[in-house]
Order: C-alpha cells, then structure tokens, then sequence
C-alpha cells in the first residue's frame, strides 16, 4: 500500500489514497494501530483515509494511534487540502472536504508558481457547545460545561467543554507551558464524565490575542499541535471572557503557531502551515507481500 506522511506544526499522520488503495473498511483502524507504532510500523500520530465523497470534493476520516476514530482533524484537513492540490486529485484552491464532524470548507494559499500549497485556511464551522453534543456528563445535557469543576488525582480542575465535531476538555491554568501533561492528561482522557473519552488542552491566556497551548489527545497522548484543540481552546477563552469573539487569536502550539478566529458569523477559521515528510510503501505483516 501507497502512503504519504505529512505534517501540521509536528502533528504527523500516515495519509492513504483510497482512490488508489482498495482497502476494507473495518481494515482501517487496525492498520492505523500497526503504522503508527514508531518501532514496528512507520510511526505517527494516527492515520488519515482520503477518498471519494458524494457531497464534497473528498472525505477525510480520522484514527488515532491507538486504532480510534476521531469525528475531525485541522492539522490533518490543511495537508488533506495540500495532497490534493499538489496531487492534481482536487486542482482547486477552494474545495470542501467530509468529515464525520461535519462539511469543511478549505482555501488554499500558493506560492507564486502556484504549484505548491503553503498555508491553509479551513473553516472549520460552529461549535458545539451543550454538554449532550460532546459529550460530557456532570450537570444538564442541554446547557454548556463552563468552567465545570472536575477532581483528577486529588488536584480540582475546571474545564470548558467544546466540540468541533470531536471532543475538547479546554483547561485554563497560569502557565501551560509548565503543566504535567503526560501525568494528568491520560487521568482527564479516561475520565468517567467523558462517556467517549476527550481530547484535553491546557491553556494560558498571555493577552487577549495570544495563548499558550499544550494538548493530550484522545487516542494518541501528547502531541505537537492540535488544530481542533485550537479551535476549542479560542472558543473557550471567548466564552471565559479571556478573548474577544471576531479577533484572530495566534494560539502557541509546542510545533509553532496557529491563526483562529472565531467569527461573528458563529464559525471558526483555523489557519497554519501543511508540509510532506515522505512517500513510501507499506509492506504490512513483515514484507511477506513483497514483489
Ligand atoms: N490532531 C487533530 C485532532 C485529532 C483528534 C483525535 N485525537 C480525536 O480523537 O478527536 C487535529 O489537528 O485537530
């Protein structure tokens, strides 16, 4: 099997090409499991399936390192939107791509030749914000989880929870660059409020237009960036009285930067790099498929 890998700010995924590569369904989670495994496989962070859509330019799914499969991702939708292109698949510099967290909408920004992508900007649409859409359990399912109290090795924390079409635990602390992510991370991941388990962001506000970004992700642990955890964490600064709805926030992600805005119109507008790592083939159980 044919693959790229490919990265947004570190956060690197294993991309297929479902139009070239005839693979079953319920192949896809186990195969994300074996080419994530950095000693055994290629090593990533998940894998991400490109291919056909009846009502965009292409669906993208999303699995985790450990075989998950997440509703949406922004670092994976900006390389999505950058293999197309440069692929010739999708030759346009708007184009939407399906997503089990709804329909995104991406344009392209070129370098002058105009045969390489550099930056994209994804509309990444409105959060959900009720606790039954994340989901997250702890009070009424039909109201917001704002800065909700929840105990986690004996340490109290509050965190806000938003969906972009996949779970976020945003927490705000006075320096996120400092936070023990790895200890507390996993505890909040597996936390018996998050039926689905959550992705969960640390978060300090440096001043209304910048924050500092650490991420433990659902199915998949630490991670050098997040672009939905990004959008989350912004979405939840508004609401928290930290940011101010309509302004572009550069969020500080351990890979770089992210430009996010959540708009008056109510959608939220991720914008950063997309890069190729490599191409290669993968040869499976072993090689025994070789020749
Ligand atoms: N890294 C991705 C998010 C992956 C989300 C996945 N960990 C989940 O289970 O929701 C991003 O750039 O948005």
């Amino acid at each position: 099997m044919k693959f790229a890998k490919m990265h947004g700010l570190g956060n690197n995924y294993i991309y297929v090409n479902l139009w070239d590569t005839l693979i079953e369904e319920k192949e896809f989670a186990p195969l994300a499991v074996a080419v994530s495994n950095v000693n055994t496989g290629i090593g990533s962070d998940g894998m991400i399936t490109m291919g056909p859509s009846h009502i965009a330019d292409a669906r993208m799914r999303i699995f985790n390192e450990d075989g998950s499969e997440g509703e949406n991702c922004g670092n994976g939708l900006r390389c999505v939107g950058k293999y197309l292109y440069e692929k010739g698949i999708v030759p346009k510099e708007r184009l939407t791509v399906e997503t089990k967290g709804g329909l995104m909408y991406l344009e392209l920004h070129l370098n002058e030749a105009g045969d390489v992508v550099e930056e994209v900007t994804v509309d990444m649409g409105e959060p959900r914000l009720r606790r039954e859409q994340l989901p997250v359990l702890g009070g009424a399912p039909d109201e917001q989880a704002l800065l909700q109290p929840i105990e986690v090795g004996g340490e109290m924390f509050q965190f806000t929870g938003v969906s972009m079409g996949n779970p976020h635990a945003v927490i705000f602390v006075d320096d996120a660059t400092k936070i023990d992510v790895a200890g507390i991370g996993p505890k909040l991941e597996h936390h018996p409020l998050f039926p689905e388990r959550v992705n969960v962001e640390f978060v300090t506000a440096k001043n209304d237009r910048e924050l500092d970004f650490r991420v433990w992700e659902r199915g998949s642990g630490i991670t050098m960036a997040c672009g939905t955890g990004a959008c989350a964490a912004v979405v939840a600064g508004v609401l928290t009285n930290r940011l101010q709805r309509g302004e572009t926030v550069v969020v500080h992600l351990l890979g770089g930067d992210l430009s996010i805005r959540w708009g008056h119109d109510g959608h939220v507008y991720m914008r950063g790099p997309a890069a190729w790592i490599c191409e290669g083939e993968w040869l499976g159980d072993g090689g025994s498929k070789r020749g």
